[in-house]
């Protein structure tokens, strides 16, 4: 590093500190401080703080500047590997196109979880964090408003003065309520309902009911019964809203459709129109078109022996399970009103007696599972009564909800059966004319049956238990018209019947029956219809149609999703399975707590009896 004297002299004192030679550094390799040694080193010499003679620091070091210094990520394209971007005009197409999807309800959306559903709901959610932020944006006051001298704040609008003024008023309020609900329960044969506060007053036009309503009229409504409907939604993949032909829309739970569509949108619903039987087949199909529009709807009429639509509904099971082809078994759960008929369709498709069945409502209690085949179980659920401010113990008692028996005053309710059926249909069943009010029907009908009680008065109670039980268990035939559907015509209302392969063959005539369904005149060709049940039989064909297979595979090719539908297991071995596993009968898995039902055993048999009433039985009556 030196000249030659100085690196002389180091050598020479290099060499006597050090032992021996070895380690005297020689010009050549290593000799020299590289560039990288130096720049460190004048950065510690730099680094030093420039202090003042007082050893004050004049002029900080440079690692111990306060100034930030200026850096830039450099951006990377990799950042935004597996993520897409998408055009307003095509997100909007995707919208549009997965919206008519989703409210279609004859299409299935498979593997929604993988489609970016979020894109879809988004703006529409009522909680979702965007909606809130977006309400704050646009609602939020401005700052000058709310804060500052010009500031308007809102002040609550109480109407008193004092805190005296507002215990008084608040007492007189109390006051008027009390009032009112005295006054509710002591009238009779006005509009009780409406005027009462609470709904728990109940009177109809007769002005029987003086008192507040009965604890029967709460059948269907118990926390038990609603924590029993809930595990069987929970359990099953599809829920069968089981509906009575007869009065459909009286026996549809809305705010169960509505929690499921919120709450398990993933789970298939569909309605099942039962005791098809007791209705014009107009009317029946009349009615399948009008709930189609809702959801895939069957009609049916359970029966172990003479069953409709039996074939289409296990063939629409079958779609479903192929549709969940990498599950083990679906579970289909089957909802409704009470004495719908839940159990009955469930004995109808084992075609043997698995669950009790009864003609009072209350029969099933607890939920219980039956085998249909190897991939499809069914589970049976009590009925359920969605509770209504708007539906009086006279509607609750005809949808068949209470049991006649336990009804007080039961006479009460005759005006609004006699209402509902035809005079000639009343008379053809108990061969009796020339009433002029219900009262008097009964007394007529009493002393023809010789229902008499002590000191020959009629049994007028007794009667119109009767009549009530008639009327619910179909022997008068009735039934609620149909809604005049808008453009019944239209080709695309068509096409949904078509798809389920319901009322195929009978379609024309029943368009021209239903075209003028006036209640009197619908009403008329009931008993006809009603009796003939071949015609009946030809109301559509068994087979299950091909519609959802269809609209899945529409789907999976719009969205490029592949589809776990397999045709192959949806075969024409389908039936065969079936009934092979009937005939094994190892599948009556029905929960020992299902005994307690035994105890109606003796309706039970009744019930398995019961047919629809033929024009020569009502005419022997
Ligand atoms: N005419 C006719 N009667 C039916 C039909 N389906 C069921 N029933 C009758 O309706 C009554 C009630 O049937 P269930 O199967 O016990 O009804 P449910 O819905 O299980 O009743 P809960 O046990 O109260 O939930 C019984 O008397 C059945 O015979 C049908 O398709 N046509």
């Amino acid at each position: 590093m030196g000249t030659g004297k100085k690196e002389a002299s180091r050598k020479i004192r290099q060499g006597k500190v050090g032992d021996g030679m070895a380690n005297v550094k020689v010009k050549g390799e290593n000799f020299y401080r590289s560039a990288k040694k130096v720049k460190t080193l004048n950065m510690f010499k730099d680094g030093k703080a420039q202090r003042n003679a007082a050893g004050e620091v004049t002029k900080a070091a440079s690692f111990q500047s306060r100034q930030v210094p200026q850096a830039r990520v450099e951006p990377n394209r990799k950042w935004f590997t597996n993520s897409r971007v998408i055009s307003q005009d095509a997100l909007n197409s995707f919208r549009e196109a997965m919206a008519e999807r989703a409210s279609d309800p004859y299409s299935v959306l498979l593997k929604s979880n993988k489609l970016p559903m979020s894109l879809i709901r988004d703006g529409e959610g009522k909680n979702g964090i965007k909606q809130h932020q977006a309400k704050m944006a646009v609602e939020a006051s401005p700052f000058g408003e709310v804060f500052g001298p010009k500031a308007q704040r809102k002040r609550v609008r109480l109407g008193v003065s004092s805190l005296e003024d507002l215990a008084e008023d608040s007492l007189k309020s109390h006051d008027t309520y009390l009032d009112r609900l005295e006054q509710a329960k002591l009238l009779s044969g006005t509009s009780g309902v409406e005027t009462d506060p609470i709904g728990e007053a109940a009177a109809t036009d007769d002005g029987y009911v003086s008192s507040a309503r009965e604890a029967i009229f709460n059948k269907g409504q118990s926390k038990r019964i609603w924590n029993e409907l809930y595990k069987v939604i929970d359990s099953s993949d599809v829920v069968i809203h089981v509906l009575d032909a007869r009065d459909p829309l009286g026996t549809r739970c809305r705010s169960v459709e509505k929690y499921i569509k919120e709450e398990a949108p993933h789970k298939h619903l569909i309605f099942v129109l039962n005791k098809c039987d007791l209705v014009p087949t107009g009317v029946a199909a009349s009615w399948v078109r009008y709930l189609s529009k809702d959801y895939p709807t069957l009609a049916f009429h359970a029966s172990i022996t003479n069953s409709f639509g039996k074939g289409s509904l296990i063939q629409l099971l079958r779609q479903f399970s192929s549709l969940h082809s990498d599950r083990k078994q679906i579970s289909v759960g089957f909802i409704g009103y009470p004495n719908t008929g839940k159990s009955s369709i469930i004995n109808t498709l084992r075609k043997k007696k698995v669950c009790t069945v009864a003609p009072i409502p209350g029969e099933t209690k607890i939920w219980q599972y039956i085998t249909l085949m190897k991939r499809i179980y069914l589970i049976d659920c009590p009925g359920v009564v969605p509770p209504s401010n708007t539906d009086t113990p006279q509607d609750i008692l005809l949808r068949g909800v209470v049991r006649v028996e336990n009804v007080e005053n039961p006479e009460q309710y005759i005006p609004a059966v006699l209402n509902k059926t035809k005079p000639q249909h009343i008379e053809r069943t108990y061969q009796i004319k020339g009433y002029n009010d219900h009262i008097e029907f009964l007394e007529l009908l009493a002393r023809k049956g010789g229902r008499l009680l002590h000191g020959g008065e009629p049994d007028v109670d007794g009667v119109a238990k009767m009549v009530l039980n008639d009327f619910l268990r179909g022997k008068i035939p009735w039934f609620t018209p149909p809604p005049i559907l808008e453009g019944a015509e239209e080709k695309g209302v068509e096409g949904r019947q078509g798809r389920l392969g319901e009322m195929g063959k009978k379609r024309k005539r029943d368009d021209e029956s239903v075209a003028d369904t006036s209640f009197t005149e619908a009403t008329s060709t009931a008993v006809d219809e009603v009796d003939e049940e071949e015609e009946f039989k030809g109301f559509g064909s068994d087979d299950g149609g091909a519609g959802l297979d269809d609209v899945v595979g529409d789907v999976d090719a719009a969205f490029g999703l592949d589809s776990d539908d397999d045709d192959s297991e949806a075969g024409s071995d389908g039936k065969e399975e079936a009934e092979d596993e009937d005939e094994d009968g190892q599948e009556d898995d029905v929960d020992a707590e299902g005994q307690l039902q035994d105890e109606l055993q003796d309706d039970v048999e009744d019930a398995a009896e019961e047919r629809p009433p033929t024009k020569k039985k009502r005419q022997k009556t």
